[in-house]
């Protein structure tokens, strides 16, 4: 779990890039935030693109905002997509699951957002279970 203070801080950034999510072809707005290892958060939004399969997802903004800044860990992400109330909650796509599980543990939080606020909290290996990452690549 992340503290109240960080999960109010990732809240914000994430409402503010979900508000700037470039989302005309979906109509599906998201923004993720992450609070990186350095304490830093950092915070992506969905950038579609009339080559439809050329949109990114709002997870990987986030993750490529934070590697260039430097950070290469993920203490916790936070994902607001969707609309308040909405029936289903929106978890990454599997592609971003493992966008996230590069830079993070298989504990780190998961934190599923809608505009309203939080409904879910995962680990990652909840989402992500048996999965590959970069210890399999240590010879
Ligand atoms: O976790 C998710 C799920 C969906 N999307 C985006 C991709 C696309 O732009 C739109 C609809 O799938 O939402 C994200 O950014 N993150
Ligand atoms: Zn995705």
């Amino acid at each position: 779990m992340s503290d109240p203070v960080e999960l109010d801080a990732l809240i914000a950034a994430a409402r503010t890039a979900r508000e700037n999510a470039h989302a005309p072809y979906s109509k599906f707005k998201v923004g993720a935030a992450i609070l990186g290892g350095s304490g830093r958060i950092f915070a992506g939004c969905n950038v579609e693109n009339a080559a439809y399969p050329q949109g990114q997802c709002a997870e990987a903004t986030a993750i490529g905002a934070m590697v260039t800044a430097g950070d290469r860990w993920i203490r916790a992400i936070l994902v607001m997509g969707g609309e308040a109330g909405a029936e289903e909650i929106c978890t990454p796509c599997g592609g971003c699951r493992q966008r996230i599980r590069e830079f993070a543990a298989l504990e780190t939080p998961i934190h599923i957002c809608d505009p309203a606020g939080l409904r879910r909290t995962f680990p990652l290996e909840r989402l992500l279970p048996e999965s590959f990452g970069p210890t399999n690549l240590v010879f």
